[in-house]
């Protein structure tokens, strides 16, 4: 517990759902954080980063002016960055990259976002991946230093999505040894960068490189786009913010175009393919998609970031939710606190479940991640796709799940979750965006179905197929799998509804195609429930995930935390049971009374989990200044924190604003 924790007034409702908890808070911490260890070491690194105070703001973030947020954004990122490169990755090393300790700790400083995220989030990595050791030499130490700050500048004002569609044009030429960036249309300008409006003077460019005439595809190169002194941006070099949008406003999200900008040979990022001095071009990679691997990177990483938003939303509504009363509906009887109501658990407990499934699933990705990097260091990528098919469906269902659950949160918290000071709409704002960068939703399981459909093909071949997809032998009958609903008889269910989905889109992509339509049209007719059956992998693979891991990892804890863990974890798989009955009542022999039965047993489980509700959120160890939340600090004291916010609105700063006299006064006499 924190200092902050212990030493405050804490609102009565409050204390008594902490009584209530019968469960090992801290083994539960360690679980989240995936370790006893990890839960020292995020430990450690908040009180390196927080206790300084060096976070707060006297103004509400949200109060200031644009020009205002974003220069109070730089003035925090140069301290908190100056933290990270002296003292956090000195105890985490560059794992740090794919640990969200640093994420968690920066939400303390930045309500929004901070510009120099893409630097570490996206620069760093990509010089780490698709840069040669002699190029790592020369630019980690000093983006590591943060002598160059960088952004990473993909996608295009014509194109996000479709990287091969990207126009932006890097040319060599070997009179000079340099690569001639040049932007040829409005639609090639670089858009959405984050860190690139204002703030970057170094940014990864990718762009369709050509050299003796040939085009050879998109290319990752390094960009000085402003002066290291005066930060002007570079004569060829136009740079600019995107305009307002809907978060991230203080993430510099920036255009960049180029007007025929030399750069030297030596800049274009040569670990995958390079270019010699004659202009030849070289591959040295074994797999096409390489030059793609700082995008699977941060998918691998954005699934447990979706949990720990998720987390965080959950801990803010589920704590005010205990203080909250509301409503009689027993006459004469006091006001229950809103989370007695078992619609509000409903709400509210499946948050909690999703966000241990995601952290566990996270962690496990991030374990299959690291495997697939050693094989390719040693020039096998043959587990590539694998990884590229889970780390998109994975991206795509947590990061939607989780906003989707974020919004539940805060209209589970009524009219005071709509208050930014709630930070429920600011977690939103950050969380929904996530499910469209990095690739968006519905492209990102087509990239999955593809291989489903390649991996089902296999298997109707009789040919081993990986172990993801091991169960689509399920689909080779066309029985309905039995229903039991033991939670291993669940996940069955859910193999057998995936794999009978996949089955049946390769045979309606056979159908179109008898009809005389090509392949690509076949594909494109069945899309609805190619999606659909991504959605359903995906949804096997986090289920079984969680529920194998979630019994690995309590193995060895206290009976009760066995309990709670064991609860929760079944309500994750019974909740998508019923949420998923239409699919379960087409391929498997559940009935109308197999159903009623797991309606009963979703709504004990509600039951049982309340009385640890407030302990479980506890569990997931936020402190204060990492929540910022009126309605979710420790303590509880929620009206007082929201008329304390209120009170530094700047509307506050008077009993009379001057809008009054300039035109409300001459409107009311007939003035106006
Ligand atoms: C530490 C500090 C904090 C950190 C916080 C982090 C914050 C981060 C904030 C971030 C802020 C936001 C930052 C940003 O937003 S940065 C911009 C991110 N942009 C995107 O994600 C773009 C999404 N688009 C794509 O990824 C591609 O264009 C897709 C995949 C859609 C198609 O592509 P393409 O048209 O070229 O390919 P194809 O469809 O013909 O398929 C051809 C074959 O290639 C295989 N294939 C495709 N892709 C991969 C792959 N990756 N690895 C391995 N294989 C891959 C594929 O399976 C197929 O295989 P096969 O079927 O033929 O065998
Ligand atoms: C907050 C934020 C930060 C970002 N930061 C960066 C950054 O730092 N660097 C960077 O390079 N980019 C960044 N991006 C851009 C982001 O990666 C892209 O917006 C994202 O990849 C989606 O591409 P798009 O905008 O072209 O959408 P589009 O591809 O145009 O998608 C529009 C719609 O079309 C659908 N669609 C598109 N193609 C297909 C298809 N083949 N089949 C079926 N449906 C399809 C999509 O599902 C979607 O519904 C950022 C975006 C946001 C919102």
């Amino acid at each position: 517990m924190s200092t902050d924790k212990m030493s405050v007034k804490v609102n009565v409702d409050l204390q008594k759902e902490r009584q209530k908890c019968n469960f090992n808070i801290q083994e539960v911490t360690f679980i989240f954080d995936g370790g006893k260890e990890q839960t020292l070491q995020r430990k450690k690194i908040e009180d390196i980063a927080l206790n300084s105070g060096a976070s707060i703001d006297s103004i509400p973030e949200e109060c200031l002016g644009l020009k205002e947020r974003y220069d109070n954004a730089v003035r925090k990122s140069c301290i908190y960055s100056r933290i990270v490169k002296n003292e956090i990755l000195e105890i985490t090393g560059l794992e740090a990259l794919g640990n969200p300790v640093l994420r968690r700790t920066a939400d303390a400083f930045f309500k929004e976002i901070s510009p120099f995220m893409l630097h570490l989030g996206m620069f760093v990595p990509t010089i780490i991946g698709q840069c040669t050791e002699e190029q790592q030499a020369k630019w980690l130490p000093r983006a590591l230093e943060m002598q160059i700050i960088g952004a990473y500048a993909q996608t295009e004002l014509g194109h996000g999505t479709f990287i091969r569609g990207l126009e932006t044009t890097a040319t060599y030429d070997p009179e000079t040894e340099e690569f001639v960036l040049h932007s040829p249309t409005l639609t090639s300008y670089k858009w959405w960068a984050g860190g690139l409006g204002n703030t970057a003077n170094h940014c990864i460019v990718v762009a369709q490189l050509y050299t003796k005439g040939q085009c050879h595809g998109t290319h990752p190169f390094i960009v000085p786009i402003r002066d290291m002194e005066t930060h002007e941006p570079f004569p060829g070099v136009k740079v600019g913010d995107v305009g307002v949008r809907m978060g991230f406003n203080t993430a510099d999200n920036g255009f960049l175009s180029f007007n025929h900008y030399r750069i030297p040979r030596e800049n274009m990022m040569m670990k995958n393919a390079k270019v010699l001095k004659d202009g030849t071009y070289v591959k040295v990679a074994r797999h096409e998609k390489l030059t793609y691997g700082t995008m699977v990177f941060v998918r691998v990483t954005l699934v447990k970031e979706a949990a720990i938003n998720l987390a965080k939303a959950a801990t803010i509504a589920v704590r005010y939710s205990a203080v909250r009363r509301q409503s009689q509906p027993k006459p004469d009887a006091p006001e229950p606190q809103i989370i007695d109501y078992p619609t509000q658990q409903h709400k509210l407990f499946i948050c909690i479940a999703t966000a241990h499934a995601l952290q566990i699933t996270g962690d496990w990705l991030w374990r299959t991640f690291k495997d697939v990097l050693a094989d390719m260091r040693g020039g096998n990528t043959d587990s590539l796709p694998e990884l590229h098919a889970l780390s998109s469906c994975l991206k795509a269902i947590s990061t939607s799940d989780s906003a989707a659950y974020i919004e539940q949160c805060r209209f589970a918290c009524g009219g005071h979750g709509y208050m930014l000071s709630s930070n429920l709409p600011l977690i939103y704002s950050f969380v929904t965006a996530t499910r469209t960068y990095e690739g968006d939703y519905t492209v990102l399981l087509l990239q999955t179905a593809r291989f489903l459909v390649k991996a089902w093909e296999q298997v109707e071949a009789g040919k081993s197929v990986t172990p993801t997809v091991s169960y689509l032998t399920l689909a080779a009958t066309k029985e309905k799998v039995l229903w039991n609903d033991f939670a291993e008889g669940i996940i069955r269910s859910f193999q057998a509804v995936a794999a009978r989905k996949i089955s049946a889109c390769a045979e309606t992509i056979k159908r179109h195609m008898k009809t005389g339509i090509c392949y690509e049209d076949a594909w494109q007719l069945t899309t609805v429930r190619l999606v659909s059956a991504a959605e359903s992998h995906c949804r096997s693979v986090i289920c079984q995930t969680y529920w194998n891991e979630i019994t690995r990892l309590t193995a060895s804890c206290s009976t009760n935390v066995k309990i709670v863990m064991e609860q929760l974890a079944t309500l994750y798989l019974i909740y998508w049971a019923l949420e998923r009955s239409g699919d379960l009542l087409r391929y498997s022999t559940i009935s109308e009374k197999d159903l009623n039965r797991l309606q009963e047993r979703y709504e004990e489980l509600l039951a049982l989990i309340r009385p640890n509700a407030v302990g479980l959120v506890d569990a997931f160890d936020f402190r204060d200044e990492i929540l910022r939340s009126t309605l979710g600090a420790y303590d509880g004291r929620v009206y007082e924190r929201l008329m304390e916010e209120a009170l530094k609105s700047p509307l506050n700063d008077g009993p009379v604003q001057a809008s009054f006299h300039k035109y409300i006064k001459p409107l009311t006499k007939g003035k106006l």
